[in-house]
This record gives structure tokens, C-alpha cells and sequence, in this order.
């Protein structure tokens, strides 16, 4: 069994505005996939059902080939926003999850100080978020989600908030932690070079309702670094998936739906 996260003919709704239609998606175990779709289609709402905090009206949604409605537990989910707690610390953040799941308060805060050198956050364990910079602010954030569930990790847009050049070492730094913890990643970005820097697969999300999403694997091995941009096998991938952007677009304005 190679999957870890899929949606089966699943069905959902605002009220009166539906947003999936017969929807299917599946992500393998290790992958690191990367969704992307014009605004308001539905990819954080896709996300809030995976993390079950939304049920789907039909289908089924499976976690290791399992239909669940207690997804929660088996996901580490980072919105948007980094929701660090202003109150707490560095440690205390990060710690939460361990001591939701049981943890006492000091065996929580020892495992995340022996994390913190990865995310070269050591020398901040105990300031507020009101002192660290965007990046740090993110790395806190991406520790806590994967101590919530590091076997599935969802990514809503991590990096829009923040400078060009902080992205682009958080990107780098994402793939290194992708390798050493072989956790399954999926990524919502709006950024069409990092969605194709950082995934083995890439899936355009269209119509509405969205129905079958179109996917593309990305052809270029790994490790990877910012400077894998300029590969030829790069610039000709986005060279087609804007196109079948474009072409939603067009689709989307004549009040119809496809990528090709
Ligand atoms: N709780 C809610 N009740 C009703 N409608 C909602 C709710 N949450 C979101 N919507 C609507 O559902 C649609 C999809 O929202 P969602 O946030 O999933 O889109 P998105 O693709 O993630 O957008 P963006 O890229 O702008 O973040 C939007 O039109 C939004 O207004």
C-alpha cells in the first residue's frame, strides 16, 4: 500500500456553492506534490477536509487506505498564517502538540530543544514571536506542524508572506527536511517556480466545481537547488502549465472548465 493521502469521489459544498464534484486525488507515500489553482477555487477548503476539520458531503477520504472522520491527529497542517501563540515562547510553541498527545510539559520542551539546531533556531528556544523574523517565524511554525503529524504535512501557502531571498532559503532548507524525514508533503503556493522547484509532482486545480485535476510530474532529479530554474526540463514545464493556466482561464471566462 503506497498511499497516503486520497480523495474518492468526493463531493462538497458551500451551501448552495459546490465546490468538488466527483473529486479524486491521490498522494503517494514520500511525495511532495505541489497544488495550484486560481484564487477562491478551493485549495485551502481541500485542505481543511483533508485535516478533517471539514467533512465531505459524498466520497470517501482516505489516510494510509484507511476512510476516516478523525483526520486530525494524523496531519501536520500549517495555515497560512504562522498562529504562533504571542504568549508563548519559541520552545512553548513548538511543544504544544507534544503535550496535547500526552506529553509532561518538560519531556515536551527537552524533544524540541533537540530540534531546534535543525532549524537553526537554538539560540532563540526561549524568545516571543514579536522577536523573530518572518523566516523564524515560519521554521517555528513548520516544527510545531510536524510534531502535530509528521507523516503528512500540508503546506498552505508557507512562504507568501515573506522577502524574495528568505523564500528562497526557506525552499532550500524545506527540501533538505522533505529527504531527512521522508514525510509526504503537499504544498499550496501561488508561485509557479516554487511549486515546480519543490515537487515530484504538480497538480493544477480548475473549474467550478473542480472535478479531474490535471497533474504533471516534474522530470528533474533531486537534490535540488534554487539554480535547478534554469534547467531546460524546468523552463519547458512552466512554459506548459502556464499554458494550460491560460487555457483554464479562457475556459473559466466562457463559462466553461479544462486544462488539456
Ligand atoms: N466557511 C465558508 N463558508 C462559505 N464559503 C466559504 C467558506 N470558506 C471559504 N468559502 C468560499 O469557498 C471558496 C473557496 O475558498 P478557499 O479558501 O478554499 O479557496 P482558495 O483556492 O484556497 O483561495 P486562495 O487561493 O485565495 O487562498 C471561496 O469562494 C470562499 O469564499
Amino acid at each position: 500500500m503506497n498511499e497516503k493521502l486520497a480523495f474518492s469521489q468526493v463531493d462538497f459544498s458551500y451551501g448552495e456553492r459546490k465546490l468538488l464534484s466527483s473529486f479524486d486525488l491521490e498522494v503517494k507515500k514520500g511525495d511532495f506534490v505541489s497544488l495550484i489553482g486560481p484564487s477562491g477555487i478551493g485549495k485551502s477548503t481541500l485542505f481543511q477536509l483533508a485535516a478533517g476539520l471539514l467533512q465531505p458531503q459524498a466520497g470517501e477520504i482516505r489516510i494510509d487506505g484507511v476512510a476516516t472522520k478523525e483526520r486530525l491527529g494524523k496531519i501536520g497542517y500549517m495555515p497560512q498564517s504562522d498562529a504562533l501563540m504571542p504568549w508563548r515562547t519559541v520552545v512553548e510553541n513548538a511543544a504544544l502538540p507534544l503535550e496535547i498527545q500526552g506529553c509532561s510539559k518538560k519531556e515536551a520542551q527537552r524533544r524540541v530543544r533537540e530540534e531546534l539546531p535543525r532549524y537553526g533556531l537554538s539560540e532563540w528556544a526561549d524568545a516571543y514571536p514579536h522577536e523573530l523574523s518572518g523566516g523564524m517565524r515560519q521554521r517555528v511554525s513548520f516544527l510545531r506542524a510536524l510534531l502535530f503529524g509528521s507523516d503528512l504535512m500540508l503546506l498552505d501557502e508557507p512562504f507568501s508572506a515573506l522577502d524574495g531571498i528568505t523564500r528562497l532559503e526557506l525552499q532550500e532548507w524545506l527540501l533538505q527536511m522533505w529527504r531527512q524525514t521522508g514525510s509526504t508533503m503537499i504544498l499550496i503556493t501561488h508561485d509557479m517556480d516554487e511549486a515546480i522547484l519543490l515537487a515530484n509532482r504538480v497538480i493544477l486545480l480548475s473549474g467550478a466545481p473542480i472535478t479531474a485535476p490535471v497533474e504533471r510530474e516534474v522530470p528533474i532529479a533531486y537534490p535540488r537547488s534554487t539554480a535547478s530554474r534554469n534547467l531546460p526540463a524546468f523552463l519547458d514545464l512552466r512554459e506548459e502549465i502556464w499554458g494550460l493556466l491560460r487555457q483554464a482561464a479562457g475556459a473559466k471566462a466562457q463559462g466553461g472548465v479544462a486544462y488539456g
